[in-house]
């Protein structure tokens, strides 16, 4: 089974682009399995992911980063996903998650002859790309994981180009070419773009055609020792493995109870108050005056809402953040909605 691992910092579009590959794979009449990876506790994007009305095999790993804490599970949870006899695999990891990681944890013995690395993609988001460097500069860690995300890459795409003057967008093309100059680069809005360069070769990968490739080892030197016998990389030696991807990183759920009276305003508010400790929230709210449920998204310091009459529960969101204190966030929000 080929795996397309689809790597990316929070919020810059990978479960966009999942969609895309999604559809585009049906077309081709292959069967698609995904494994979704979230930091949170509760599933967001999981929820009414059907593309084409279709109910596709699905496996999550919630609480936690499938390259640390989860990291024992992924086997698992692809060999459920096995089962499934699908064409193609596509895993989509949490935003913090080194890509390395993963491409480890596949050449682990009982995975390696089951399911082969075919592409890592990473998606970037244009409007913040350039800034993670000194926003994040509080956890090294995660800012030389977003480096690993973008030099191991085998496809790079520029998203939400639409936020972003042209000029800019050449300025940050130069950078990432310092980061990574061989690996293709594309610019996207909505993460539409040709899918080829992603999707191609799989129509062969029935019979395992599509053969293990090396993950681009990039300039590091934190990865490089290659097993020449399987063509990938040895997960056996630690002196080899890539440094955890992150450090101080935690996520909180928070609750909206069905009688709550509180705003679009007032939650968009509460969000901006958490400044630049907060780097993601998602999730799912019921607005009372228009009996409507809506899918909150907060990324790249953006507050989109968009109905989602597929989901019909209770209201809550999920946030990440970086080096804050949950105590006081948890506490800012019960106060909110308790009046
Ligand atoms: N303006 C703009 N918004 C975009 C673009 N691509 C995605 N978005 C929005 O950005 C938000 C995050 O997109 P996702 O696809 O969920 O990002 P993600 O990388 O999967 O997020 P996490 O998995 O939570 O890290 C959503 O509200 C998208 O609609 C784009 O090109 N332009």
């Amino acid at each position: 089974m080929p795996a397309i691992v689809l790597s990316g910092f929070l919020g810059s579009g990978k479960t966009t682009l999942l969609l895309r590959l999604l559809e585009a794979t049906l077309h081709k009449g292959l069967k698609p399995a995904i494994l979704m990876n979230e930091l949170g506790k509760r599933d967001v994007d999981g929820i009414g992911l059907n593309p084409m009305g279709k109910d596709l095999g699905i496996q999550k790993l919630l609480d936690g980063c499938v390259c640390c804490s989860r990291k024992q599970e992924l086997a698992g949870k692809l060999k459920e996903l096995l089962l499934l006899k699908p064409d193609i695999v596509f895993i989509e990891l949490t935003g913090v998650a080194n890509p390395e990681e993963v491409a480890l944890a596949l050449s682990e013995a009982e995975l390696i002859a089951k399911v082969k690395l075919h592409k890592v993609v990473t998606v970037m988001d244009a409007e913040h790309v350039l800034e993670y460097n000194s926003w994040l500069d509080t956890d090294r860690q995660l800012v030389r994981t977003l480096r690993r995300q973008i030099e191991t890459a085998d496809l790079l795409i520029l998203n939400k180009v639409d936020l972003v003057k042209a000029d800019k967008l050449v300025k940050i093309e130069k950078e990432i070419r310092k980061q990574n100059a061989s690996s293709l680069l594309m610019r996207a809005e909505h993460s539409v773009i040709d899918l080829e360069p992603i999707l191609g070769g799989i129509e062969a990968a029935q019979g395992a055609a599509v053969g293990s490739r090396v993950m681009r080892p990039g300039r590091s030197p934190l990865v490089k020792k290659k097993d020449s016998a399987n063509d990938t990389y040895s997960a056996t030696t630690p002196e080899t493995r890539p440094a955890p991807s992150f450090s101080r990183i935690s996520t909180i759920s928070l609750q909206l109870p069905a009688d709550s009276s509180v705003t679009p305003k007032e939650i968009e508010k509460f969000l901006g108050a958490q400044g630049n400790n907060l780097l993601r929230a998602k999730g799912f709210v019921r607005i009372p005056r228009k009996n409507k449920v809506y899918q909150l998204q907060f990324a790249g310091k953006r507050v989109t809402w968009e109905p989602a009459a597929y989901y019909d529960a209770d209201s809550y969101l999920v946030l990440i953040g970086l080096d804050w204190n949950e105590q006081n966030v948890t506490e800012a929000w019960e106060q909110l909605v308790s009046t």
